[in-house]
């Protein structure tokens, strides 16, 4: 049985999850996109750029579990790189395919185009490993079997992007037809001896501490042990923070929820219990200078349990090759429930925060912005958060159970939100999609709103217009944090042309908002862009403690 080189990667797109690909077209990548499209449940899906197509692709993994990306050699794989190195730093198995030169142009010794104009022709693959979890060139049809479905197989074992690099020439070549998926999908299984070593010696751990508390981070998600770590927290019956990152991986309405921990900025007294607390089951959780608001939510080493995707470690013990929902689910069969720290939790508790209404008239602030937009939040909603002070807007809301909360905390590219909610909304039609972002951010990759009117896709986004880069103004002012501002709304129609659906609106005032999200919900033919206006230095106070720290993290001297 044969196929073609493009017909099989076709067929396993399909097979792994993938129903839409993310792409820009290119001349070494036409006769490739040409197979997908006949692919009968392959859909393409075009972005205006490569950085954008990378980031829809990194979305639709937010929502799907994995996505592809299909550009040309250099002038598409270098801008798609970003969105690579965000869906490695998030965790995401994206799977990139490059359309590269004729395979002959090296035995003929050309210079060709797309190219620095060398002979050399591996400088993208070299690149592409550094970045990727594997990196694959296609340079014979007999080999694509194996190198497709090896960059495939680490892609999804690992949550990390994979690199596929298929010469022009290559796609409509001759190739056997893919064996059964059972051996693309096998995956190792956790160690079990390695496993009940660390579940005892955890478990020993845990019975020696008296007031234990759990900490969700970002990496519950791409281990799939959401599910895992909610029966452990509810066995054990301890105070159960998130990480930032990890917003919305535990339910909010849970009664053992105590907030966000990030550092002197965490929400509802987190820091406060997780420091009083005597050991904190980390799992899937990544410690860095900004989810640390600048190193300032230290625990002793000693009072921490470290559970990550395919290890365990703690103060004099370490255990490789168990998976996290495998090690979370043997320590809930073995540990006592101790609800000492809940208990003292509820003594610590600050009162909910009362927001009222702001007078209608007056110049809207971020308070009340947020106020408003708490209220649309429903079990349904995912919540893109941008890199920005909408990070901490983002934060300090309450989410409904059901309600999802995604943001790039990791890579932190300004601008991603915009075509990173396009293609979740692509994955995951179904949701209601709504979208805080900065105008520095949204001028980074504003056409992807163009592909939501092409699409229809009723995405709601707040943009929020305070005249600049406000979180580096937080944390190192000066002129280069100033931008040109735009007329945002003025966009829609520039997008519409004579057949989009799209709806911009500038509001200055609450009275003006309301009016606008009222407008918005009448609105499922297209995008919904609400531009709203407010003072440079209307940020939050979270944003101003956080910059601080960092910026003193970012300026230490040089150890000599
Ligand atoms: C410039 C930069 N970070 C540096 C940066 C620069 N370039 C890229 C691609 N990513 C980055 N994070 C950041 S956070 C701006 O404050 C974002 O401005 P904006 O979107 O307007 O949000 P705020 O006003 O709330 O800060
Ligand atoms: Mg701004």
């Amino acid at each position: 049985m044969t196929t073609t080189v493009g017909s099989y990667l076709a067929t396993r797109f399909s097979q792994v999850g993938i129903e839409n690909h993310f792409v820009v077209a290119g001349d070494y990548n036409l006769s490739l996109l040409d197979k997908l499209q006949e692919h009968p449940e392959l859909e393409e899906v075009n972005c205006c750029n490569e950085l954008n197509c990378s980031f829809a692709a990194e979305g639709y993994a937010r929502s799907k579990g994995v996505a592809a990306v299909v550009v040309t050699f250099n002038v598409g794989a270098f801008s798609a790189f970003n969105g690579i190195g965000s869906s490695y730093a998030e965790n995401l198995p994206v799977i990139l395919v490059v359309g590269s030169p004729n395979t002959n142009e090296s035995i003929d010794h050309n210079l060709i185009h797309h190219t620095i104009g060398t002979h050399n022709l591996d400088y993208e693959f070299e690149m592409a490993k550094k970045i990727t979890c594997a990196a694959v060139q296609i340079k014979h049809a007999q080999d694509a079997p194996r190198l497709i479905d090896y960059a495939i197989r680490k892609c999804l074992t690992r949550k990390k992007p994979c690199y596929i690099e298929i010469p022009t020439n290559m796609a409509t070549q001759a190739c056997p037809a893919p064996g059964p998926l059972e051996g693309l999908l096998y995956q190792l299984p956790s160690e079990p001896n390695t496993l009940s070593k660390a579940v005892d010696a955890a478990a020993k751990l845990i019975e020696s501490r008296s007031k234990p508390t759990m900490l969700a981070g970002s990496r519950l998600k791409s281990a799939g042990a959401e599910e895992s770590f909610l029966t452990l927290a509810e066995t054990l019956g301890c105070a159960v923070a998130v990480m930032p990152a990890a917003k919305s991986l535990f339910p909010e309405d849970h009664p053992q929820y105590v907030g966000v921990y990030w550092g002197n900025v965490s929400t509802k007294k987190a820091d406060a219990i997780l420091q009083w607390s005597d050991l904190t089951i980390c799992a899937g959780c990544v410690f860095t200078d900004y989810s640390t608001a600048g190193w300032t939510s230290p625990q002793p080493a000693a009072h921490r349990l470290e559970a990550d995707s395919d290890e365990v470690k703690f103060s004099g013990h370490y255990y490789g090759h168990i998976k996290l929902a495998d090690f979370l689910d043997a320590l809930t069969k073995k540990v006592k429930k101790n609800d000492k720290s809940l208990i003292e939790y509820r003594r610590l508790r600050p009162p909910p925060p009362l927001v009222e209404a702001a007078d209608p008239s007056a110049p809207l602030t971020r308070q009340e912005m947020t106020r408003q937009i708490q209220g649309l939040f429903n079990s349904n909603t995912t919540f893109f958060a941008e890199t920005g002070d909408s990070w901490f807007n983002g934060i300090q809301m309450d989410l409904p159970r059901g309600a999802k909360f995604e943001a790039e905390m990791q890579w932190g590219h300004i601008g991603w939100s915009i075509p990173a909610c396009f293609g979740y909304s692509v994955g995951a039609p179904d949701r209601q999609i709504v979208t805080m972002v900065g105008d520095g951010s949204f001028q980074v990759t504003v056409q992807e709103v163009a592909q939501m009117v092409r699409l229809k896709k009723p995405i709601l986004i707040f943009l929020i217009n305070n005249y600049g880069y406000t979180i580096e103004v937080e944390i190192h002012d000066g002129p280069y944090n100033d931008i040109k501002n735009w007329n945002y709304a003025a966009l829609i129609e520039a997008f519409n042309a004579d057949d989009g659906h799209g709806k911009g609106y500038q509001v200055k005032t609450g009275a003006e908002l309301a009016e606008a999200i009222e407008k918005s919900k009448t609105n499922n033919k297209g995008p919904t862009l609400i531009e709203i206006q407010i003072h440079r230095d209307d940020c939050t106070t979270e944003l101003v403690t956080w910059g601080q720290y960092v910026a003193l993290a970012n300026d230490r001297p040089p150890i000599s």
